[in-house]
Parts: C-alpha cells; sequence; structure tokens
C-alpha cells in the first residue's frame, strides 16, 4: 500500500485503486485479497460484476461491521445504512412509499424551488467575478432538497445558516481520516466534544420538529389524519403514519393505552432514520452534480446536445421552470440528460458497498471457477473499479459516452456492471430522486451556465474559511491520478481494527457514551480535487483562465447574450464535492 499512495496524490480515494493495484502486481483475477493487519480488517476487494452479484444480490451479505460506528457518529445507533435483520427490513418498508415515483414527481416543484436558489446565487457571483467552491454550493442545494424530503422543511442552508444544517456538516467534517497523517485526530477531546455537540444539536432539531408533527397529528380529526397521509409521505410523516399504526394495533387489542408522549425508544429511531435519510442523501447526490458539470465541461458536443434536448422538450429558458412545474413528468422525457447522470455515475460513481464475510459463505470467481472463503474479510464490491474496467466496458472505458445509457442502447450494456446504487435488497433507497433531482439540476443550469475548472485558481480559496483551504497538502506532491486533476478524495475512512486487537478497543463514541466497538472508526467520502475550480462568463465566448482552466458561458438568454460583449466572469470552483461512500474500508 505504501508503494501506491507514493504515487497517488493526497488523500486518493482508495476506492480508485484496484485496477491500478491488478496492473501493478500483475493480478489476473477480477477478485482478490488484501490483508492490512494489524491495521485493518483484510479486505476482498471486488471488481468483477458477476461476483459483486454474488455478494449483493444472490446472498446480500449483511453490512461491514465497521459501518456501524461511522453511522453512529452520523446517525445515531440504528441506522437504516448500516443496520440488518427484521430491523432494518422494518423501516426500509417505513421509508419504501416515500420514494415511490408518484410521490417522487411530486418533489419536482420544491427541488425546482431550491435550484432556482442555487442558480440566483451563482448569477450573484458572476456578477461579482468571484471564485467559489462549487462544493459547498452543491451540497448546499441537496441539503435543502433533502430537508424537504425528509422532513417537509426549508432548511434555506443556500440562503442562511441553519442549526441542523451546521452541525450536520460540522459533524460530516470532524470524521476520522487516516490519511491526514494523523492518527489519533478522533481522539482529540475538542473533536470528541463538537461531535457531542453536533449529535445534540441534531437530535434537538429533529426530535422538536417530530414532537410538534406529532402533537398536531393527535389533535387533527380523522378526515384530517385521512387528506395528510394522501398529501404528505416526507420521512418524518411516514414515521409518525408507522407509528400510529403501531399504536391502532395495540387500541385494537383493547389495550388502554393513549400514548400522550411518544414512545421515546420509537422516537430515537425515527430521528436516527430521518439523520440517515439527511446524510445518505446529500453528498453523493451533490459530487454528482459536480462530476456532471466537469464532463459536461470536458465534452462540448455532450454540452451542445444536452442543450438542444432542453431547448426540445422544456422549451425556452424562460419558460422551463413554468413548463416544469405544470407538468413534472417532463422531466422523465429528458433521456439524453438522464444518459449524461448515469454515465457521470459511471465513471465517477459515489459510493461503494462493503459486506461482512461469513464463515459458511465462498464466492465462486469466474474465471477460475475457484471457491473463495469469504470469512474473516471485508468484501468490499467497488463500482469504481468495476465501471472503469477495460475488459467489462471495452475500448471506450475512459470515454464519457453518455449513449450507452440512451434506451436503444441499454440492451447492450454489459451485465450487472452499472451498480453506483449497488443492486439487491440493499440497494440505493434514494436512487430515483438522486436521479430526479439531478435532471431537474441539469435542466435549470445547463444553458444558463457553463462551469469551468480554474485549476490555478485555487488559490484565490485559501481563506475562504472551509475545512481544505488552509492545508497545502492539497497543492503538492502528485497532482493527478491517473491523468485525471479532478481526483475523488478520501475524507475520512472506515476501518476495523483486526479481532485480535479488538478486545483492546474501548472508545467513547460519538453520542458521548463510552462503548466497546468492534470497529476502529470510519466513514469515506469521496472529494474531487481541491484545485479543481471553474468560471463562468456571461455572453457565448469561452475564455480560458489558465491551461488547466476551463470556462463557462452564461446563456441565460443567448439571443440576447450573444450580442452583449463578455462583461462579467464568474469563476466556480467545483472542486471537492463530498460524496458518501457507504462502507468504504
Ligand atoms: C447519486 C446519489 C447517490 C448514490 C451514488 C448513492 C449510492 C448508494 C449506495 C451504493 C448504497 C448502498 C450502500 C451499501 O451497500 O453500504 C446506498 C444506500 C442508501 N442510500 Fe443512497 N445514494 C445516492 C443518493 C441517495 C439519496 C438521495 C438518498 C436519500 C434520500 C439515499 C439514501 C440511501 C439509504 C437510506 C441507503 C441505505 C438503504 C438500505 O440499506 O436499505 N441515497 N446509496
Amino acid at each position: 500500500m505504501g508503494e501506491i499512495m507514493n504515487e497517488v496524490p493526497y488523500r486518493a480515494h482508495p476506492h480508485c485503486f484496484g485496477l491500478r493495484i491488478k496492473e501493478k502486481y500483475g493480478i489476473e483475477e477480477d477478485c482478490f485479497y488484501m490483508d492490512f493487519w494489524p491495521l485493518s480488517d483484510p479486505l476482498l476487494y471486488i471488481l468483477d460484476p458477476q461476483v459483486a452479484q454474488q455478494v449483493t444480490v444472490e446472498n446480500s451479505q449483511p453490512k461491514f461491521e465497521g459501518l456501524k460506528y461511522i453511522m453512529h457518529g452520523i446517525a445515531g445507533p440504528g441506522d437504516m445504512v448500516s443496520s440488518d435483520g427484521p430491523y432494518w427490513k422494518k423501516w426500509r418498508s417505513i421509508m419504501n412509499p416515500g420514494f415511490a415515483a408518484g410521490h417522487l414527481m411530486s418533489l419536482v416543484p420544491g427541488i425546482i424551488d431550491d435550484c432556482l436558489v442555487f442558480c440566483d446565487n451563482l448569477r450573484k457571483r458572476a456578477e461579482k467575478n468571484e471564485v467559489f467552491r462549487m462544493e459547498d454550493d452543491a451540497t448546499r442545494l441537496t441539503v435543502d432538497i433533502i430537508g424537504k424530503v425528509a422532513l417537509d422543511l426549508k432548511l434555506n442552508a443556500q440562503t442562511g445558516k441553519n442549526e441542523l444544517v451546521e452541525a450536520f456538516r460540522e459533524q460530516v467534517q470532524l470524521l476520522p481520516n487516516d490519511q491526514q497523517g494523523d492518527p489519533f485526530s478522533q481522539w482529540k477531546p475538542y473533536g470528541i466534544w463538537r461531535r457531542w455537540v453536533n449529535s445534540r444539536k441534531m437530535v434537538d432539531y429533529i426530535g422538536k420538529v417530530l414532537d410538534e408533527r406529532f402533537a398536531r397529528s393527535g389533535e387533527a380529526s380523522a378526515t384530517e389524519k385521512g387528506a395528510r397521509k394522501q398529501r404528505k409521505r416526507a420521512i418524518i410523516d411516514l414515521a409518525l403514519d408507522a407509528y400510529q399504526a403501531q399504536q391502532m394495533g395495540l387500541e385494537e387489542r383493547a389495550v388502554q393505552h393513549k400514548a400522550p408522549v411518544m414512545d421515546a425508544e420509537f422516537r430515537r429511531q425515527a430521528i436516527v432514520q430521518i439523520r440517515t435519510f439527511i446524510f445518505a442523501g446529500h453528498d453523493t447526490t451533490s459530487s454528482t452534480i459536480a462530476y456532471a458539470f466537469y464532463e459536461l465541461h470536458r465534452n462540448p458536443v455532450t454540452l451542445e446536445r444536452i442543450r438542444k434536448e432542453h431547448d426540445k422538450i422544456l422549451g425556452p429558458v424562460s419558460q422551463t421552470t413554468k413548463r416544469l412545474r405544470d407538468d413534472p413528468h417532463l422531466i422523465n422525457k429528458l433521456e439524453y440528460t438522464n444518459a449524461v447522470v448515469k454515465e457521470t455515475l459511471r465513471l465517477w460513481p459515489a459510493a461503494s458497498s462493503a459486506r461482512t464475510g461469513a464463515p459458511g459463505f465462498m464466492i465462486r470467481e469466474p474465471k477460475t471457477g475457484m471457491m473463495l472463503p469469504t470469512e474473516g474479510y471485508v468484501a468490499w464490491v467497488v463500482p469504481y473499479g468495476i465501471h472503469r474496467h477495460s475488459k467489462i466496458w471495452g475500448e471506450t472505458v475512459a470515454s464519457f459516452i453518455p449513449d450507452r445509457f440512451m434506451p436503444e442502447n441499454e440492451s447492450s450494456l454489459p451485465e450487472n456492471a452499472w451498480r453506483p446504487f449497488e443492486k439487491g435488497p440493499r440497494n440505493c433507497i434514494g436512487q430515483e430522486l438522486a436521479m430526479i433531482e439531478a435532471r431537474v439540476i441539469l435542466a435549470l443550469t445547463c444553458r444558463s451556465f457553463e462551469f469551468t475548472p480554474a485549476f490555478d485558481a485555487v488559490e484565490e480559496l485559501k481563506n475562504d474559511g472551509s475545512a481544505y483551504a488552509g492545508d497545502d497538502r492539497w497543492r503538492k506532491g502528485v497532482m493527478d491520478l491517473d491523468g485525471e486533476e479532478a481526483w475523488p478524495v478520501l475524507v475520512s475512512n472506515l476501518h476495523t481494527v483486526p479481532s485480535e486487537v479488538q478486545e483492546l478497543m474501548f472508545l467513547l463514541d460519538w453520542n458521548g457514551k463510552a462503548s466497546r466497538r468492534n470497529a476502529l472508526s470510519c466513514q469515506s467520502k469521496v472529494y474531487v480535487d481541491s484545485d479543481l475550480t471553474g468560471a463562468l462568463t456571461s455572453g457565448d465566448h469561452v475564455k480560458s483562465l489558465s491551461t488547466s482552466a476551463f470556462v463557462a458561458t452564461v446563456v441565460r438568454d443567448r439571443r440576447r447574450e450573444r450580442k452583449e460583449s463578455l462583461s462579467k466572469r464568474l469563476q466556480l470552483d467545483i472542486c471537492r464535492p463530498p460524496t458518501c461512500i457507504l462502507g468504504n474500508p
């Protein structure tokens, strides 16, 4: 690993290393063991779609234990992402209706509102000719969207400071990261205290909303309740409905129990799930959006084609918002836009899946037919490697070709090879929502802005107060990953202590309780390189900021602006959109 680490840029994400390791050490198989003892549990690195199917679909293995620890810090114990068995099943079925196709369509107008704020902010920045971090803007946008989906609340993360959002964002930043070179960072008293404070703030904020809803629903008449059920399927309402159904069950069994306050354990679990959704649904999507802008810049023909599709389906820019509000289903007609998002997710998948090996569970290696034991290993399905494997995708593997995902070509896609949301029962519950969000955002931005990374302009952001700005290591040493200046990076990591060492571990968990853990720590994030910045200009002219910069054109009204001179320029930093890697070692 040391050799590999010397070849890659600072905090490059290990999910990018699979193909490099294979090539460097002449590994034929697409499924191989890696032993990190005593640093972490040994891994079974999976780069083969057929093997991935065995682990997540044919025999959906339990989640990797270490994932629990990180999720506890973000959401509290009992989250839907890291739990298994009947408990997970209960919560998945409670939440499923919130992601039904019809309901998601009803969310489109709200998503449009949030996107308009995003566009407004871009314009303001353009007017000030400002360089800024896209990571922050895109993440605030997705937080606003998820706030509506989860809490049916306007969090206003894009326009001001919100206690929940700020606590949440700091919490994510406080996740431990081995690659920062400080193995003790997670035990520093200040960090422990901040995590505790943030955790309390999140619980208090969501708890208050939940209690208010609970009180209101208690006062509502049966008709009102019925109407609410029809109208709302925000995560918080689904949790309340499930609770009320449970209470009704008790009443039907003649239990004289009308709870004046919600059962404490149910309340705790509901808060945990809401926190989980905010976490799982925000930076995965924002990283996808930032990478889509990046790819559209690098592929002008694609950009032109996506714009044409928007012209055709959504009409002139000035009418797009109204048309989409009137008929949200138009978003489903954007086939090429959808293909662009899918191709972005192929090259830049934000997440992966880490599962626990089991004594009787053997993997069949497709080429050799060998049976590989999984006991004692973390079976890590790595879409980043599967999606970039030339044996699977052929000679065009490295090219950005959305056409692969056009309906007429989908039957020729390699089988089970596209898995950014993973497959099987533990696939991403929010995948349709994420795809809708991304399409709406592209529909409202592609014809109005062009984004240009300006790798050299990042110095201007040195004092922007972000967690990365002041760290010079981003700008030293190797500055590309396989030629990519926008490399995914590890923000914090998930690794278990080998079982031999586990008994020695005694950690203070992030809810402030002393507890013994199987896992040491953990959360994986992907960021795009800190030096990826963008520029935005008004007018159709393209002006390069530097050799590595790319420039975007604001095309709010292309006909009008063609006549205008190139006057204002906005630089957009699309650097480091954080992307959660759920279950990444
Ligand atoms: C582009 C955006 C997204 C990507 C790439 C993505 C990817 C994934 C992946 C790979 C998993 C499986 C993780 C594992 O096996 O450990 C997952 C699970 C999950 N995702 Fe997403 N996700 C995205 C957006 C969302 C959104 C918008 C939400 C919520 C609104 C969400 C909520 C969840 C939840 C709750 C799970 C756990 C599901 C379960 O175990 O039943 N995700 N996601």
